[in-house]
């Protein structure tokens, strides 16, 4: 294999699947302490350590090209991996969602991949995104079928906003119907210095709503910072996501403090407000961040003939983006999360 002795010399799958946009040949082998090292495709690699614990995890970035910070992250977790600087106790599967998105610096090619989960990346003629949406679905689901017993599922899926944001880092919990939402997630989020939930209250076409969806994963979109090209990521910001995902991933157990409610702030989605005009527009300008509170009555957004208006006071917005395609989401408003009894 081609690039076999590159990756076991440097550990920089990066720059492999950087140089092999849409495929590359899988291969097998395996580290001197035994983890056996699988590369499914470009961007996609797996790590099983000799006597695995018992967490199945997935850990994805790139799913947009654009947002660095995690990219990084992840490079540097894979590396040291591959060097034996860090020893597994867990499986884990590393995604580089997009790699040719990585390669001209932008949120996707031709289609965004967020969009493309569960199904959605059939019905319309296929493109690499639809494509690669298809077979991102069929890893993760190789992966977590890919051992039996007793086992727990999750999936960070870890991205930065286009935007600035009131709350710096803030994750997305997809629906998960009538289910709780589990403290003990939420107690890893804040480890990652994550203190900001938004709760789905329908389901979606995201990836992190897939792994949920279809194999009960604790899975979330985690949002850690602005996106910001190459170079320009300033990591001590990162410090805390990253030393808690080490720990997932190299420790049999994790113990995070107990959870306080008081510690979170803790969101529902109120609308999502899709543009169905070229002709869309906000009320407000770019450096508008996230979490923005609005007063009732306020003018949010004009989509073609259409106004709308913030429902509730302070209602805010979250991922404010005119460029969506049409049909797709222009911006989501949440509100303080109502009823924090659904936690368990
Ligand atoms: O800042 C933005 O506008 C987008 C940041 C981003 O990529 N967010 C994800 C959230 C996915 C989710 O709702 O779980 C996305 O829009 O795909
Ligand atoms: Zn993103």
């Amino acid at each position: 294999m081609m690039y076999l002795t590159q990756l076991k010399n440097s550990g920089d799958f990066l720059s492999i699947s950087r140089e092999n946009e849409w495929h590359l040949d899988p291969v097998a082998f395996q580290l001197k302490n035994g983890t056996a090292v699988k590369v499914i495709d470009t961007g996609v690699i797996s790590f099983e350590p000799l006597n695995p614990g018992q967490k199945d995890i997935v850990l994805s970035s790139a799913i947009h090209g654009n947002e660095t910070a995690p990219i990084e992250i992840c490079d540097e977790l894979i590396q040291k991996i591959i060097k034996e600087e860090l020893t597994l106790t867990q499986r884990v599967l590393f995604i580089y969602g997009n790699p040719a998105s990585i390669n001209i610096e932008k949120r996707f090619v031709e289609e965004n991949l967020n969009r493309l989960f569960s199904g959605a990346h059939s019905g319309a003629p296929a493109n690499n995104e639809r494509i690669r949406a298809a077979k991102l679905e069929q890893y993760v689901s190789d992966f977590f079928n890919g051992v039996t017993g007793e086992r727990t599922r999750a999936h960070y899926d870890l991205h930065t906003a286009i935007r600035g944001s009131k709350n710096e880092k803030f994750a997305v919990y997809p629906f998960i119907g009538d289910a709780p939402w589990k403290k003990e997630q939420l107690s890893f989020l804040l480890a990652c210095g994550v203190n900001t939930v938004l709760m789905m209250k329908t389901a979606a076409t995201t990836f992190s709503y897939f792994s949920s969806n279809q194999f009960g994963a604790d899975a979330f979109t985690i949002e850690l910072g602005q996106v910001k090209p190459f170079g320009h990521n300033d990591m001590t910001r990162f410090a805390k996501t990253k030393e808690t995902l080490i720990n997932l991933i190299t420790k049999t157990e994790v113990f995070y403090p107990e959870f306080e409610l008081n510690d979170f702030e803790l969101f529902e989605v109120n609308r999502a407000i899709n543009r169905t005009n070229e002709d869309f527009s906000f009320s407000f300008g770019d450096d508008v961040e996230n979490f923005t509170g609005f007063t009732k009555g306020a003018l949010l957004a004009k989509d073609g003939p259409i106004e709308y208006f913030a429902e509730t006071e302070g209602e805010a917005v979250i991922f404010p983006n005119a460029d969506v395609a049409l049909g797709q989401r222009a911006v989501l408003t949440v509100i303080p999360l109502k009823d924090t009894h659904h936690l368990v």
